[in-house]
């Protein structure tokens, strides 16, 4: 049987091709758009955002907007990702994480759109991102930065999607969940490195996929653990790990006020 991940690619291949063809036969509206300097907006530093919560001594929280995941299913019914949006920054987040895969998470663009519009603060678009046609639309839709999930592609590929993502002014957030995807991450040149505690193949969570990654991070970057942070204990021991860069999703999605799940959280 074929692993979630693999499942999720092939339908994102579909996606694209699907939306390719359809640019191709005459709906050339996306690409004018995005080839529009005047319409695009202008990137909030998504990186500087989390070093400078980091050098005030604060936690650098990227807040995440997602509606439902395949493994547990619809996390928020009452979901208004602007609203969201401007609660998470009121209550510290020093960036935003926006769920943009439909079939997979129940995400769309007009969420991170939303969002965006609703603060001031950066926005990561989470998605699955195998082609570069992906990148120009994230910065078409005005997203901050993009997600490379070391997971789903080749090194040279990462490389060449890196290389875009920056070219059009946005930063990257470089995933891994093992010790040998760790090593070809550290073959990009984004110093945010993304340990998640969540195996996209298994869904099996468990927070010691950062800690014993650890050791084998370079003191100059910026260390992200995502997945499975659920209370403070959680925040306490990576704190004590001198990690200060967190993502959390599903804690704050099924909280009432999920800025204010965020504040208490990092209290
Ligand atoms: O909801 P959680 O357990 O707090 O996890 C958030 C985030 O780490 C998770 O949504 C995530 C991390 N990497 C991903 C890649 C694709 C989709 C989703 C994700």
């Amino acid at each position: 049987m074929r692993d979630i991940l693999d499942k999720i690619v092939a339908t994102k291949k579909l996606e694209i091709t699907n939306h390719l063809k359809k640019i191709s036969l005459g709906n050339q509206r996306d690409i004018a758009e995005s080839n529009n300097q005047d319409a695009l907006l202008k990137p909030r530093g998504f990186i500087r955002a989390i070093e400078n919560k980091i050098s005030a001594g604060k936690a650098g929280v990227i807040a995440e907007i997602k509606k439902a995941s395949p493994s547990k299913g619809v996390l928020r019914e009452n979901f208004q990702p602007a609203e969201i949006a401007q609660s998470y920054e009121k209550h510290g987040a020093a960036c935003l994480s926006v769920l943009t895969d439909i079939d997979y998470f129940q995400g769309c663009n007009a969420y991170l759109q939303e969002a965006r519009a609703a603060c001031s603060i950066p926005v990561l678009r989470k998605d699955f991102t195998i082609d570069p046609y992906q990148i120009y639309e994230a910065r078409a839709i005005g997203a901050d930065a993009i997600l490379l999930i070391v997971a789903c592609l080749e090194l040279n590929q990462m490389k060449e999607l890196e290389a875009c993502a920056h070219e059009l002014g946005l930063d990257v957030l470089v995933e891994v969940h093992n010790a040998p995807e760790l090593e070809q991450a550290l073959e990009l040149k984004t110093p945010l490195l993304g340990i998640n505690n969540r195996n996209l193949k298994t869904f099996e969570v468990t927070l010691q996929t950062t800690l014993s990654l650890l050791p084998m991070v370079p003191k100059d970057k910026i260390l992200v653990t995502e997945s499975g942070i659920l209370g403070s204990a959680d925040v306490r021991l990576m704190r004590d790990n001198q990690i200060n860069a967190f993502l959390v999703g599903e804690t704050f999605m099924r909280a009432t006020d999920p800025g204010a799940a965020l504040r208490e959280l990092f209290a």
